[in-house]
């Protein structure tokens, strides 16, 4: 498991090493890390490091200093670098050290922009060391002028790789909003613990690869405010059937999903639902969905029976629900039922205040826009795409549901709990149906969770094992071609199948 910290608690750890006057020191393993692997990057790139042209934007504070020290050891192995400075003023032995190795230097100013990003496109490496977690409020000035540049001017033809140091300059290091332009890393050396910044919001985004360099505060870090899960905490996650199973006691998944109106939806959760594995899917809905489902997936037990008089395991109410009663009905049955269940799309607009952590909201922006209205917040889809972490912490909170909010990056709040953040997916994910997919997993393996004793944040650990899933199973279809809905149980029963190599053996803890 990744854990993130916000940038401001990071700062707070590396306190006690700098009132100790360690200050230097943590520099010096910040900026050999970053140079490590700057050279493992050019060396696999170019063969060598030798005669590599490389480019350090290097700003006013530690950052940028960070940033000079590694280009100083850059240059000692033979890279050609200029440092191009984007304030006047300069951490002055950093600078001293660059220099003292052979560096150029080039003061930017609005005039010097275009002259600064013919160097970088022509360089084979660009290390941003403009801002860190002491810049507030993006960047401004030559540098804001460059980074608004950078993505046209950069990405065309032949590319350098651009490495953040410690994040994205232009990026909030706590939330990952980005108030204005900012500069897109291939990947991110950060120091010390992995910010917020680089798990949620458009910075997820521009971080690109993250690589943590260790430089000795991690005993000062308190609780992390955002995780990811890796693969083996979701191998944990997924339980195998025993010898002495049978279907019933696997588990079995309720789906009231679909409508005349919108029959696909349910075929798709349940198809997704049953690749995940359970012991049943019992689905509640009109006779053609049934119908059709039955086409789809004879496995499938079909009825249009009610909540209250259908025994399950876990719930997924919504999908293609509609304006349709019977299904909202239900919807309301299943969150009031104390059963784990996932409200998606439609059935999200008869979600109340008070649900409990076991109900799991899962709506992209747009639908957690019109929640958070109806529920008297002031927001709009805009704001919730450029901070989504404190969105969804505030639809945890106000609404007592986990809540996964469905993105690029993929966030899931328990209220007052745990967020995790899993960037697992491919944008050839968004499109029609593929939500529907998400649920199903999700359902499925609520249904076959070993719930011994359900504890804070568990269920936003499953509902962020099933993003992952569903992430990766779509990675997995789109190297065929475009990802159609319809086909992704395939992927998602080989991403499962993949995900025995990574179960914890006999005695060994999983996550939960
Ligand atoms: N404090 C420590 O012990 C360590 C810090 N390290 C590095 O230090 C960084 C933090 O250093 P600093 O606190 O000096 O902060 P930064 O280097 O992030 O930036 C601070 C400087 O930028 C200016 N600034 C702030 N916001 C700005 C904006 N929006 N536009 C333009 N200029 C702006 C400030 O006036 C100040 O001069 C970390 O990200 C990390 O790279 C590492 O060396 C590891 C050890
Ligand atoms: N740009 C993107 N990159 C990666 N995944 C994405 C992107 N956009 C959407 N997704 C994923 O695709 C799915 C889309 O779900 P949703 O919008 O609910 O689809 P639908 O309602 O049509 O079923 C979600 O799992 C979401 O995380
Ligand atoms: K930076």
């Amino acid at each position: 498991m990744i854990s993130a910290y916000s940038g401001t608690a990071v700062r707070a750890a590396e306190r006690p090493l700098l009132d100790a006057g360690q200050g230097a020191e943590l520099m010096q393993r910040a900026a050999h890390g970053l140079f490590s692997f700057c050279a493992a990057l050019l060396k696999e790139r170019r063969g060598r490091m030798y005669g590599a042209s490389c480019v350090v934007l290097a700003g006013a504070g530690n950052n940028g200093a960070d940033a000079l020290y590694a280009g100083a050891r850059l240059l000692k192995r033979g890279c050609a670098t200029t440092a191009v400075r984007t304030s006047s003023s300069a951490h002055a032995e950093a600078l001293s050290a660059f220099l003292a190795a052979g560096g150029r230097v080039l003061e930017l100013s609005t005039d010097k922009t275009d002259e600064a990003l013919q160097l970088c496109r022509a360089a084979d490496l660009v290390l941003d060391g403009v801002l860190g977690t002491g810049g507030k409020g993006g960047l401004r000035g030559p540098a804001a002028h460059l980074a608004a540049l950078a993505p046209a001017r950069l990405r065309r033809g032949h590319a350098p790789a651009v490495v953040a140091c410690d994040l994205p300059s232009g990026i909030d290091a706590d939330t990952g909003q980005a108030p204005g332009p900012y500069l897109q890393a291939d990947a991110t050396v950060t120091f010390g613990a992995v910010k917020t910044g680089l798990v949620a919001g458009p910075g997820a985004e521009a971080a690109g690869h993250i690589e943590v360099v260790d430089i000795g505060i991690t005993p000062y870090l308190g609780t992390p405010a955002v995780n990811r899960l890796l693969a083996p905490d979701i191998a944990a996650l997924l339980p195998r059937p025993a010898a002495g199973d049978q279907k019933y006691s696997r588990g079995v998944l309720g789906i009231a999903a679909g409508s005349d109106t919108y029959p696909g939806a349910a075929v798709l959760a349940t198809g997704a639902a049953l690749a995940t594995g359970t012991g049943m899917v019992r689905y509640l809905g009109p006779e053609p969905v049934r119908r059709l489902i039955n086409q789809a997936h004879p496995e499938a037990v079909c009825s249009d029976s009610t909540v209250p008089l259908t025994h399950v395991q876990a719930w997924v109410a919504g999908p293609g629900a509609g304006t349709d009663e019977a299904q909202r009905r239900r919807a309301v049955d299943a969150m009031a039922s104390g059963l784990p269940c996932v409200i998606d799309a439609d059935a999200l607009s008869a979600v109340e205040p008070g649900m409990g952590e076991q109900v799991i909201l899962t709506p992209h922006a747009g639908e957690l826009t019109a929640l958070l209205n109806r529920l008297g917040e002031d927001t709009d889809r805009e704001s919730i795409e450029a901070d989504p972490l404190t969105w969804v912490r505030k639809a945890a909170a106000l609404t007592g549901a986990t809540v996964l909010l469905k993105g690029w990056a993929t966030l899931v709040a328990a209220p007052g709990g745990p967020v995790f953040s899993q960037a697992d997916a491919t944008p050839w994910l968004a499109t029609a149906g593929s939500g529907d997919t998400l649920s199903g997993i999700l359902g499925a393996m609520l249904s076959t969770a070993r719930k011994s004793s359900p504890h804070p944040g568990c269920y936003a650990a499953v509902a962020a094992a099933a993003a992952s899933i569903h992430g990766r199973a779509g990675k997995l279809a789109a190297e065929q071609g475009p990802v159609q809905p319809s086909l992704l149980p395939e992927a998602i029963r080989r991403v499962i199948s993949a995900m025995e190599q990574w179960r914890p053996g006999p005695g060994e803890a999983g996550i939960l």
